[in-house]
């Protein structure tokens, strides 16, 4: 490991598992913890919101090796199999090692923290900004001698009241593969819905918005350097299956992931870099 970046006062270094460091951020404006592990943010709250954001699984592992169930998984530098190794982990290797602090800082605004994370001839570097908005930008170039293609996700876990009682807008009129079953494509007509396991990629390279009603507010998710929107809500039998989610854990989130779903994945030219960003911030409703 690196030397530790020195810290700002509001955040602090702690362990929730014997070597397993985790940054805790007590800021005017918001409260997050940030796990080395992964670069990820596992909670975050500005102060205007009386309800956590992000969903954190109640069942999460904290282990080497093992992604945590809520929060912001980086999937890195690629979303869901392998493009052509099937041995190769689901949803690539940043959410499964831990990353180099490189830096810490705070204004009255936020704390702004730099995480990097090397595989193969990729480097990924992550700015996370806490705040009244959380911002994630993964920036990765290609150091090697060859094209590499690229996907992933921001695979964000937003908290709802009950899933089965909120929407997504933002997606209407939209081209999306419906990979529950037999891969279908289909056009969105209207809101999301969540009355089944839902598990779609979408053509959309805009904003979301998740309508929770119950909770009096919308999250808005906006994005950059994104080609799809990938929305997941296990349901019952698969939240039964997932061993690190509690039965009825599906109530408690949806996914909006901001996404380079395989498809769709870029090819870093030698030199090449690219940018993934995602922005959360909290609107009445
Ligand atoms: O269980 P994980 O490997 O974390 O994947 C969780 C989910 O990630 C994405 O949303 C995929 O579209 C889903 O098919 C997958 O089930």
């Amino acid at each position: 490991m690196e030397p530790f970046p020195e810290l700002p006062q509001s955040v602090r270094l702690t362990e929730i598992a014997p070597g397993y460091p985790v940054l805790e951020v007590r800021h005017p404006r918001c409260t997050a913890r940030v796990a080395l592990h992964g670069a990820h943010v596992m909670e975050w709250q500005p102060v205007s919101a009386d309800f956590p954001v992000l969903y954190l699984s109640p069942d999460a592992i904290y282990q080497e090796g093992k992604a945590i169930r809520g929060g912001i998984p980086i999937c890195w530098p690629w979303f869901n199999a392998h493009p052509s190794d099937p041995s190769q982990p689901s949803h690539g290797h940043a959410r499964t090692h831990f990353w180099e602090l490189d830096a810490a800082d705070a204004d009255p605004l936020g704390v702004h923290l730099c995480l990097s994370f090397q595989h193969g001839d990729l480097t990924a570097f992550v700015d996370i900004l806490l705040g009244e908005t959380l911002a994630v930008s993964l920036h990765t170039t290609n150091h090697g001698n060859h094209p590499v293609p690229l996907s992933g996700a921001l695979h964000t876990y937003l908290a709802v009241a009950a899933a089965e009682k909120v929407q997504i807008d933002g997606l209407d009129g939209d081209l999306y593969l419906d990979t529950v079953g037999p891969r279908t494509e289909r056009i969105q007509e209207g809101l999301v819905f969540f009355d089944r396991e839902v598990d779609r990629i979408y053509e959309n390279d805009s904003s979301a918005l998740l309508v929770d009603a119950d909770l009096e507010r919308v999250v808005v998710v906006e994005k950059e350097g994104s080609p799809s929107t990938v929305i997941w809500n296990p349901w019952i039998d698969k939240a039964r299956a997932l061993g690190d989610l509690p039965d009825d854990g599906w109530r408690d989130f949806v996914c909006i992931e901001a996404a380079i779903a395989n498809d769709r994945a870029i090819i870093l030219a030698p030199g090449g870099s690219h940018t993934l960003t995602t922005t959360i911030r909290v609107e009445d409703h």
